[in-house]
């Protein structure tokens, strides 16, 4: 169930990057870190709907090191259903530290289409095996047939039909006390937030020694954006940009 250890100097190259408890009790919202593994051509996978492995078991560990460290982890309905993800932290500190459950972050589903099932995906097996949380389902309107052991938190649609973040952040903090947020994707939430500053507060990016051409799926923001406090990470075959999303216009 684990995963190998940590490269050593990821710890202190994360570190001013991870949640920050004292900002998130001055703002009362959650600390959200936005996260993903793209290609050197900006493809985060094949096509759209195909899993794609991107980070080597050097940059994986550290996507489960960032899970250990947040409370809630979120994804959109199109990756829920390409990749039917685990979502779980197998990371852990050393072995007495053996409750992954407990070190999991809860998953969060943008899936305000109900197309997604909980019963019988990975996340589901995990939770009944204690080895992940089960989920909160962001839904436009109330089920009709609400699944066992998942939490719906109702958010209407704004005037674009799309969840205003800002709601739905204050949402999961008031009623689920989750204070800090990992966003892992998929390229649809990730090109929204890249615009938002006032949202995110720690992008970290592993970029990944491969192309996978133009059919791939596609980060890039509909406008320029600019980063401030970088840094980089070299691995064996991947690096690492931890940064955070500047407010100035470029
Ligand atoms: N390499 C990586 O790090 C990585 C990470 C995640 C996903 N992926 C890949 O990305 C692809 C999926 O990306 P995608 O863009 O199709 O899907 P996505 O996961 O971004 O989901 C998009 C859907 O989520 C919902 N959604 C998102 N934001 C919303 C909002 N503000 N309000 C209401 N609903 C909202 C909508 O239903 C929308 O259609 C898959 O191929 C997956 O394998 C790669
Ligand atoms: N860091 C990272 N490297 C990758 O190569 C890749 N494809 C993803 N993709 C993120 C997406 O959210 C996936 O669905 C989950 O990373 C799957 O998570 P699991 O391993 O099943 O827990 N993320």
């Amino acid at each position: 169930m684990s995963i190998d250890r940590i490269k050593p100097d990821l710890i202190p190259f994360l570190e001013t990057y991870l949640p920050n408890t004292e900002e998130v009790a001055q703002t009362n919202k959650p600390f959200v870190t936005l996260t993903y593994a793209q290609s050197i051509d900006a493809r985060i996978s094949l096509g759209p709907g195909i899993r794609t492995t991107i980070s080597d078991i050097e940059t994986k560990v550290m996507t489960h090191y960032l899970r250990y460290h947040h409370d809630g982890i979120l994804i959109g309905s199109g990756t829920v259903l390409a990749d039917d993800p685990c979502l779980n932290c197998k990371w852990h500190k050393d072995d007495t530290d053996t409750n992954f459950a407990a070190n999991s972050p809860t998953p969060i589903i943008l899936d305000t289409h109900q197309k997604w099932k909980f019963k019988d995906s990975k996340m589901y097996h995990l939770f009944k095996k204690t080895e992940g949380k089960s989920p909160i389902v962001v839904v436009h309107n109330k089920p009709i047939v609400e699944e066992q052991d998942v939490k719906y938190l109702v958010i209407e649609d704004g005037n674009d039909k799309k969840i205003d973040w800002k709601i739905l952040l204050q949402k999961l903090y008031e009623k689920y006390n989750i204070k800090s947020i990992m966003v892992e994707g998929g390229a649809y939430v990730i090109n929204d937030l890249l615009l938002r500053p006032d949202i995110v507060d720690s992008l970290i990016v592993t970029i990944g020694s491969t192309y996978l051409g133009s059919g791939g799926v596609q980060v890039s923001p509909r406008s320029a954006t600019s980063l401030t406090d970088v840094d980089w990470w070299k691995g064996k075959k991947d690096s690492i940009m931890a940064a955070r999303l500047s407010s100035e216009q470029i």
